[in-house]
């Protein structure tokens, strides 16, 4: 199999770019300076995770890399697009077009289907009701779960609607993933597969993947292990090396 080291690749591959970036969080009685001079790049199709103990600043860095937060200092670039110049407006259509997010309560709505709730950020985001539908549709045959499309969240396991969730974030064929610990919610081998299913799509699509974990064993899996400690990077340790991509081709064919 081919494979790439971040390394060997050049800044065009960047994605993700953050330089010197701090995020102060001004609290009525202190400021709490959550990140204190991050810089990082990352490369297209890598799979990254981010760990450290609790309060260091993951949730942070990804509110922050994604554009759910505004930084207080610093530049972040996605795409080659500098985030700090955007509107808050032009942001969300931004996020909309570039970005997929899976969270560990995986944030399905519960009054909607499966397949409602992966339409969604596609309706929103202005696609006609058949093309969201197709589209729709199209996600949810990735994740392996077309037979329960029509089932409400309540009915579902915790696996399944993490992968509904997974295929809401893929539904606008974004660049960019990011996950807040994906897998906190599940069992051991729910989460494995979990995992499997995201290193699947980062294989066959070229999806570049942010992870933020506290656990050792998923962020192993990752091409790339960033370790957090008082708002810095600790370490930035490759893993492994990445694999090129499968048969699915680059995912920018797909759009
Ligand atoms: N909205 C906020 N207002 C004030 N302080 C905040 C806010 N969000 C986070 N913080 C503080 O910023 C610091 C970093 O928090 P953050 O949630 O990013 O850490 P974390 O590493 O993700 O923690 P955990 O693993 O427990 O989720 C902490 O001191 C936290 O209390």
């Amino acid at each position: 199999m081919e494979t790439e080291t971040s390394r060997e690749r050049g800044q065009d591959d960047v994605v993700i770019e953050a330089i010197d970036i701090h995020k102060h969080y001004d609290t009525s009685k202190v400021v709490v300076k959550a990140l204190q001079g991050v810089t990082l790049r990352i490369h297209r199709k890598e799979v990254v995770a981010i760990m450290g103990p609790s309060g260091c600043g993951k949730t942070t860095l990804l509110n922050c890399l994604s554009g759910l937060d505004r930084i207080t200092q610093g530049t972040i670039r996605i795409a080659n697009q500098d985030i700090r110049n955007l509107s808050d407006r032009q942001l969300t259509l931004f996020r909309a077009r570039e970005m997929g997010f899976v969270f560990q309560t995986y944030n399905l709505l519960p009054v909607l289907t499966g397949l409602e709730n992966v339409e969604l950020p596609l309706l929103v985001s202005g696609v006609s009701s058949r093309e969201a539908r197709t589209r729709a549709l199209a996600s949810i045959e990735q994740v392996g779960l077309l037979g329960w499309a029509d089932h409400r969240p309540a009915e579902m396991s915790g696996g399944q609607r993490q992968r509904f969730a997974i295929a809401r974030a893929l539904a606008t064929t974004p660049s960019i993933v990011w996950a807040d610990e994906p897998t906190g919610a599940l069992d051991s081998k729910t989460s494995q597969e979990i995992l499997d299913l995201m290193l699947t799509l980062n294989h066959e699509l070229g999806l570049t993947f942010v992870w933020v974990t506290h656990a050792l064993e998923i962020a192993r899996q990752a091409n790339r292990m960033i370790t957090m400690a008082d708002g810095l990077i600790q370490e930035d340790i490759p893993i492994k090396a990445q694999a090129s991509v499968g048969t699915f081709g680059e995912r920018g064919a797909q759009r």
